[in-house]
């Protein structure tokens, strides 16, 4: 389990965040979405260690992330798996190396081992066979599967994803969004997703906290979401014309 104590952030005179707190289960699929601006990606690089927050806490598992010193804050951080906005490989590198690079920086695992560890996420991610492939030889979605697999290659415990469908056909982001949830539960790990997209939502919302102009305004599951009475959270679900028809 995460928990986000009140994190607060300012950029200058901006304040980004102010005061968030909610728990990421564990073995579920957390989401946080809300509109463009409202802090969603720098409440992620606090939560991961890229901001530092003005004021608050992130517990792993008990531990706290801000109270530690450098060499515990790195043994947190090779718990987690990102998956970047953009998937973010390395273009020059084939699929296998780009795999195994988490594998490369963090370990001291023989060829052997990474080539196995490296065949087996990408298996999982229903890539095998294509790992002597250069990233512009593979489509979109199957970039997004690269980096699930890269993200997942060094056993996270924590898993974080940026956007993981975006740019993509909304059939090939359910098919996304459905790995990271077949992952999250079959490794129990803790996943946070940030997204903007309505389908995401309802297919993999285990637990979705719903951010407007950098505060927590609700928190539910994707079944309740349809019932809020939380008007700015109405109005961001039910942009969505499929939603409102939905409901009518
Ligand atoms: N390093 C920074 N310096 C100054 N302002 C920043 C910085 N990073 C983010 N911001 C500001 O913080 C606000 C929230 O940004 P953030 O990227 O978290 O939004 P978001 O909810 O993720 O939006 P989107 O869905 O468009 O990605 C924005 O107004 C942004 O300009």
């Amino acid at each position: 389990m995460i928990e986000i104590n009140n994190i607060a952030k300012s950029f200058g005179d901006k304040d980004v965040l102010m005061g968030i707190s909610c728990k990421l289960r564990q073995g579920e699929t957390n989401l946080i979405i809300g509109g463009s601006g409202t802090g969603k990606s720098v409440l992620l690089k606090c939560i991961i260690g890229l901001v530092r927050p003005d004021a608050g806490e992130v517990l792993y598992n008990g531990r706290s992330f801000y109270g530690s010193d450098k060499e515990a804050q790195q043994a947190i951080r090779r718990e987690m798996g990102v998956l970047f906005q953009g998937g973010a490989l390395f273009d020059s590198q084939t699929v296998h190396q780009n795999v195994q690079f988490p594998l490369d920086m963090l370990t001291s695992q023989s060829a052997e081992e990474k080539r196995e560890r490296v065949e087996f996420c990408l298996q999982r991610v229903g890539l095998e066979g294509t790992g002597k492939l250069m990233p512009s030889e593979i489509s979109g979605g199957m970039k997004k599967r690269v980096a699930i697999a890269r993200a997942i290659v060094m056993n996270p415990k924590y898993l974080f994803c940026d956007e993981p469908n975006s740019g993509l056909d909304p059939l090939t982001g359910v098919k996304i969004d459905e790995l990271i949830r077949e992952i999250t539960d079959e490794y129990q790990i803790t996943t946070l997703v940030i997204t903007h997209d309505m389908n995401s939502v309802m297919e993999i919302g285990d637990n979705v906290i719903f951010l407007q102009k950098g505060k927590k305004l609700w928190e539910g599951d994707k079944d309740s979401i349809m019932h809020s009475d939380v008007t700015e959270l109405n109005e961001f679900v039910f942009s969505n014309k499929l939603l409102r028809d939905m409901r009518e």
